[in-house]
């Protein structure tokens, strides 16, 4: 262990009381989705600005506080809960972006599930589900901005990370026998792959065309760094991402020529209102399915 981290270690574990020390698994809110630590039992809060090596959250809907705290039923589980994440496109390093996940396995946690707010790139996928993500299409990896380049971390780490199994099969049937005790409708939670981008621009129409066709369900501009420093560290992962939005991708273009043309002819063409996507969208969609999505984690943590 590094001296920062002993030192992030050494002060998150001196806020906190011995029995929330090691907490078992951990909680990743996306925008808007910081709900849960109202749900936790005995909840003590450790600012980032406390902890040495943490950076601050800059994006609104995204406090930056770890709560620990017990969740699920009886004793409930000790957990910890990241309120507010960090973004490469907020000039985080890649390194400061994963660097909690990284303090998180080294306080104990087994398990981690990940989640965020996403653009859907699927029809049949519509804003409010909640998608469980069974794989990712990482572009920003691909390009060479992968949070695992440089020096390898720790000897005891795998220099080559395999990521065919990143994505827990037993995480991922307890989240859909959780809907199923929680009596949701089937549409209220589908599978599909995340793409990573890097943001901060949401997409070109080309670009979710592009996205769409490579196999991607959803976009969004986080949680695959952490994912690769959970797998990494030997975490079990889940990822849901509450989808916001469609990302635009309008069947035609509007043609300003031809519009042009009617115009100069005399004539009027009725055309569809331009759509764009805002952040302001993205939190209200958060605030108001951030309940089911946090009885889903909570039902998936009381089970493990
Ligand atoms: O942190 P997440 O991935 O939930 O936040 C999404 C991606 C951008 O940060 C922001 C765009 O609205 O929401
Ligand atoms: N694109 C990228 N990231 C996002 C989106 C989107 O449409 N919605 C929420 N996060």
């Amino acid at each position: 262990m590094t001296t920062s981290f002993a030192a992030s270690i050494s002060a998150i574990k001196a806020a906190l009381p011995a029995n929330l020390q090691c907490p078992r698994a951990a909680i990743i809110c996306g925008s808007g989705l910081s709900g849960i630590v109202d749900v936790l039992r005995d909840v003590v809060l450790v600012p980032y600005q406390d902890i040495p090596g943490f950076s601050t959250s800059t994006v609104p809907g995204h406090k930056s506080a770890l709560a620990f705290g017990f969740l699920g039923s009886h004793e409930g589980v000790p957990v910890v809960a990241m309120l507010g994440r960090f973004h490469p496109y907020e000039g985080h390093s890649l390194s400061s972006v994963v660097y909690p996940v990284r303090i998180m396995a080294k306080l104990g946690v087994k398990h981690i599930i990940i989640t965020n707010a996403a653009g859907s790139l699927n029809p049949s996928i519509p804003v409010g589900t909640i998608v469980v993500i069974q794989d990712h299409l990482a572009i920003p990896n691909l390009a060479g901005m992968n949070p695992l380049l440089g020096p390898q971390t720790s000897p005891d780490l795998p220099r080559f990370l395999p990521l065919s199994d990143a994505y827990s099969t037993t995480l991922r049937r307890l989240v859909f026998l959780a809907a199923h005790h929680l009596q949701l409708e089937d549409s209220a939670l589908a599978e599909g792959t995340y793409a990573w981008v890097s943001g901060p621009t949401y997409e070109t129409p080309a670009e979710g065309r592009f996205l769409r066709r490579v196999g991607a369900d959803v976009v969004g501009m986080s949680t695959v760094p952490e994912v690769l420093a959970a797998r990494e560290e030997g975490l079990e992962v889940m990822v849901l991402s509450l989808v916001t939005n469609f990302v635009v991708i309008p069947d035609t273009y509007r043609s300003i020529r031809e519009e042009v043309a009617a115009e100069l002819s005399g004539k009027k063409l009725e055309l569809p209102p331009a759509q764009t996507v805002s952040h302001e969208e993205v939190l209200a969609i958060g605030r108001e399915k951030a309940g089911v999505l946090m009885k889903l984690v909570e039902s998936v943590i009381n089970s493990l």
